[in-house]
Order: C-alpha cells, then structure tokens, then sequence
C-alpha cells in the first residue's frame, strides 16, 4: 500500500526549510548506503549529523505524529531519523530495497515503511521521479513540495535521472508498531472507514462496536 499524504508543510514553511538546507554544505549521497544500493546511487546527501539537518528531522517527525493519516497508515513505533538528498545534472538512484536493519544512538530500527518529503516544486526540474513496484504494479510519484509519500520498505524503487533543475528531498524509514503489511492495510481500511462514519454520524452503537474490533485487532497484531 502507497499512501500519499498532502500539505505536511505549506509552500511558505518549504521555502522556509529550503533555505536553511541549500545553505548546508552537501556530500556525496554514498555516505549512507547498503552495498546494493551504494553501486546505484549518485546523488549528493547532507551529513546526518548536520545540526540544521538535525532540527529539521526533528520538525518532520513531530510533524508527522501529529498527523491523523499519518499516524493511521503508518502505526510508527520508531523512526530512523530524516535525512536530505539533492539529485541535479542526471543524478539518479537506481532500483534497490533499502536496508532492513538501521542502527541509531537509541538502538535498532526495523524499516518497515520508507518515506520520501518532497522538497521541491515537480515543475522545477525534469525527471526524478520515484517509481515503487508495488503490490499492484508499479506506479510513478513526484509531490507537490511539502508533500510526503509512505510505502512498504519491502518495495523495489528507484528514483529517475533528474535531467534539469534540481530535486530536494528528506526521506526516512520507520519501524511499525504491526510488522506484516496486510495487516497494517486492514487496520488502515478499518481505521479510515470508522471515521468516515463518525463524520456521518452513523449510529453510535454500530461504531462503538467497531473501534472496539479496532483496538483488539491492534492489541492482536502490534509487537512493541
Ligand atoms: O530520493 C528518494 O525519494 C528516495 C531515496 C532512496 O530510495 C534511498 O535513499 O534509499
Ligand atoms: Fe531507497
């Protein structure tokens, strides 16, 4: 499942954040790379210890664990922090699956969902789009700046030579409170359908019933 989340940051708060960013003295991208994915990747990233890079991550993760779509789709038990890329002059990122494993001053992360933020606008630079091989084929994304697109770290991606302009990103990983994927997605459809409900003010009867399936479905299936 390729959930798309829209408007995390407003185009003034993109502006804001790609200011701090372009400022940032960028490296190249392999800093960061499994032995797959370091043969692929040409593109240039900002040092994971950069203290704006730092206040930024903290900025997106809070962000994002405000956010009802996020929250609901991704059930996060533990991030790996945001990093940032940059891909100009036909830099691009070849087909790969991220690592399943990530260390971090807290401890292992499991990735079990891959994010990408968009930083810039589509129409300022030509390709780079990133193309995920899902469950039900393969789809091409490329976000509006200030939108972040989840999807499931078992996926085949990569993202396309950016042949003009440049496209700046953060993307991050993140363990899930319910490993298995189907899961995830019937707790997401059941989630999402109770508060299309509440929204009708369907009878409360019937969606007490199914939040309580909700939360047993959760209490059954999550590993913390
Ligand atoms: O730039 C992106 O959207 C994805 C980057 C990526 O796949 C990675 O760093 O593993
Ligand atoms: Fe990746």
């Amino acid at each position: 499942m390729l959930i798309e989340i829209p408007n995390v940051f407003s185009k003034q708060e993109v502006n804001q954040l790609r200011e701090q960013l372009d400022a940032r003295t960028w490296i190249d991208g392999n800093q960061t790379s499994g032995v797959m994915a370091s043969t692929r990747k040409r593109n240039q990233q900002l040092d994971k210890d950069d203290p704006v890079a730092l206040q930024i991550g903290e900025l997106i993760m809070a962000r994002l664990l405000a956010h009802p779509l996020f929250v609901s789709a991704a059930l996060p038990l533990q991030f790996y922090p945001p990093l940032f890329n940059r891909y100009q002059g036909g830099e691009t990122f070849g087909y790969h699956i991220d690592n399943a494993i990530r260390s971090t001053s807290d401890g292992m992360v499991r990735t079990d969902l891959s994010a990408t933020l968009f930083l810039s606008e589509p129409d300022t630079y030509q390709g780079g789009e990133l193309v995920i091989q899902d469950t039900y084929g393969q789809q091409s994304i490329k976000l509006a700046a200030g939108s972040l697109v989840l999807y499931p770290s078992t996926s085949l991606h990569q993202v396309t030579p950016v042949t003009s302009g440049e496209r700046t990103s953060a993307f991050m990983w993140l363990q899930s409170m319910v490993r298995d994927e189907g899961q995830r997605r019937l707790l997401f459809q059941l989630d999402q359908s109770i508060q299309a409900l509440t929204a009708q003010a369907a009878p409360e009867q019937e969606l007490f019933n199914l939040t309580g399936v909700y939360h047993n479905l959760l209490r059954c299936w999550s590993e913390l």
